[in-house]
């Protein structure tokens, strides 16, 4: 499932692009308009206060933008970035070799923050609400407890499951922000952007046309475009028009929608054998010969985002839209 073209997670090829693509201000930062306008005025506040930004969760799909905004969060306040995640720390001890190394003010990002191991977690309240570490050193009956000072920082936790993360870990973020699928105008701007930034040629209308297949995430829609772009290098004199990116597309098999052939499967294969249903998610996963948890984290939320599918108590059900997309007749 990693090498579907529309996948949102990253592959090692996206992750050396997206360095270099990623936007350094708030500005430079389309879309999720009222986040921006929240951030820009705590991160004014804190500055004119001279105290550590409150810490902030930002929680949402794979590849809309989460990395970006904490590394922007950090440049705007104008202090360091230390990142790690979840998984990555195992002992108490990792957590507080990283904490007491930060300056007054830095930001602490912690990726996948809801696979944090619940005893680092606790570790986190103290960390968290006043700036220090209780530390046990030592063991057995002469263990005593150390209480170690942090400089203020911030914690910018992200993840693409809010559900996991445990009610009193949530509770000590300031700010919580949901990022939200992007809209077709907001996805064009992000590709004129990053073929300003690759040096692409690229026509306005084939700019609209990646962004309409791009699943509301610039992740894909940069995806789109570097393939297209191979497309233009070898097929055409390097310019995307709006023909080729057509063509390219049809060939990498990205329908009008940006929906794939998995995409296809699972919808051909909930209107052919359970009449559009409602059908459960473990059956569908059966059917299809994937897991029910992959349907529901990477294929369902862009198929509900769009109203092709609706999650019912009975199992999900597909939408008119899927017949009128797919041009089947509803039996
Ligand atoms: N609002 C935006 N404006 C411009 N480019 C963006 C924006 N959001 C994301 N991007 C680009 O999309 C790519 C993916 O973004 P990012 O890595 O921040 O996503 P993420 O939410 O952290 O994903 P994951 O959940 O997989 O970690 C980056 O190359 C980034 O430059
Ligand atoms: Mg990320």
């Amino acid at each position: 499932m990693d090498d579907r073209i529309i996948s949102s997670e990253a592959d090692t090829q996206d992750l050396s692009f997206e360095k270099s693509l990623r936007p350094i201000q708030l500005h430079e930062y389309i879309g999720q308009d009222k986040i921006k306008d929240n951030l820009k005025v705590f991160i004014e506040a804190a500055k004119y206060r001279e105290e550590a930004l409150d810490h902030v969760l930002l929680y949402g799909p794979p590849g809309l933008g989460k990395t970006t905004l904490a590394t922007i969060i950090a440049n705007e306040m104008g202090v360091n970035i230390r990142t790690t995640a979840g998984p990555a720390i195992e002992r108490p001890g990792d957590l507080a070799a990283i904490l007491t190394a930060l300056e007054p003010g830095d930001v602490l990002f912690i990726d996948e923050i809801h696979r944090l191991p619940r005893a680092i977690e606790e570790v986190l309240y103290p960390a968290m609400e006043d700036y220090c570490l209780d530390i046990v050193i030592g063991k057995g009956p002469s263990a005593r407890s150390v209480r170690l000072d942090l400089p203020p920082f911030t914690l910018v936790g992200a993840t693409t499951r809010a559900g996991s993360v445990s009610a009193p870990l949530r509770d000590r973020f300031g700010v919580l922000s949901r990022l939200e699928y992007y809209e077709v105008e907001q996805l064009k701007d992000i590709v004129e952007r990053t073929a300003t930034v690759l040096q692409i040629g690229i026509e306005e209308l084939a700019s609209w046309e990646i962004a309409r297949r791009s699943r509301g995430t610039p992740r894909i829609a940069n995806r789109l475009l570097r393939r297209v772009r191979d497309f233009a290098q070898v097929k055409g004199d390097g310019m995307i028009t709006k023909e080729l990116a057509d063509n390219s597309l049809e060939l990498l098999q990205v329908d009008r929608l940006g929906l794939d052939h998995i995409d296809h499967k699972l919808l051909l294969g909930m209107i052919h054998k359970f009449k559009g249903g409602p059908v459960g998610l473990e059956t569908i996963a059966a059917t299809i010969g994937e897991e029910a948890h992959t349907i529901e984290d990477v294929y369902e939320p862009y198929l509900l985002q769009i109203g092709f599918l609706q999650r019912t108590p009975r199992g999900r059900s597909v939408t008119h839209l899927v017949y009128d997309h797919l041009n089947i007749k509803p039996e």
